[in-house]
């Protein structure tokens, strides 16, 4: 299964950017010994409001990939139920696994409607700039809990 993280704003440095660079990297190095491929971070641009955010959101989305909006209105997950869940969806066949994270207004309705299942980190609003290395960390930790890493102490 390929994983992609497709993010509204382009961070070119700082420590956020470092922070999920980290984590893809673990992630990448747990993950593959268990059928995760790859993973990606795509970034479009910000800005001309949340529909044309939208669209540059949904241009890039990956044909026919399961997709995932992160949304603090969304659905919580704990994180040994995210672990089984993307492993079930990696032994379906799924072959595409793909994240949203919207900009600093949030997401357009094209989006809402487009990808109506949500995940939320909690009920309040995070920097989207956060959100990123907080899913990359959640998706290492979902392969360390499948490969039995000390890493997560439940
Ligand atoms: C600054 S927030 C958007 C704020 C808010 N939705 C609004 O309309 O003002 C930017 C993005 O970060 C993500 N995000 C923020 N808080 C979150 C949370 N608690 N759980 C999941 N994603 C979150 C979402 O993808 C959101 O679109």
């Amino acid at each position: 299964m390929r994983i992609t993280i497709l993010a509204v704003g382009r961070l070119k440095s700082g420590p956020e950017a470092e922070l999920c660079d980290d984590y893809l990297d673990r992630f990448r190095k747990a993950g593959r010994a268990l059928g995760f491929r790859s993973i990606d971070l795509i970034e479009v641009d910000s800005g001309g409001g949340m529909e044309a955010e939208a669209e540059r959101l949904l241009a890039k989305l990956p044909q026919g990939a399961h997709t995932i909006r992160l949304d603090e209105h969304g659905r919580e997950h704990r994180s040994e139920a995210f672990s089984t869940y993307i492993a079930t969806l990696r032994d379906r066949g799924v072959p595409d696994l793909c994240f949203l994270i919207g900009g600093a207004e949030g997401y357009g309705k094209a989006i809402q409607s487009a990808v109506p299942e949500t995940m939320a980190f909690g009920k309040q609003t995070w920097p989207h700039r956060m959100v990123r290395a907080m899913l990359a960390e959640q998706l290492y930790r979902a392969v360390s809990i499948e490969a039995g890493l000390p890493y997560h102490k439940a």
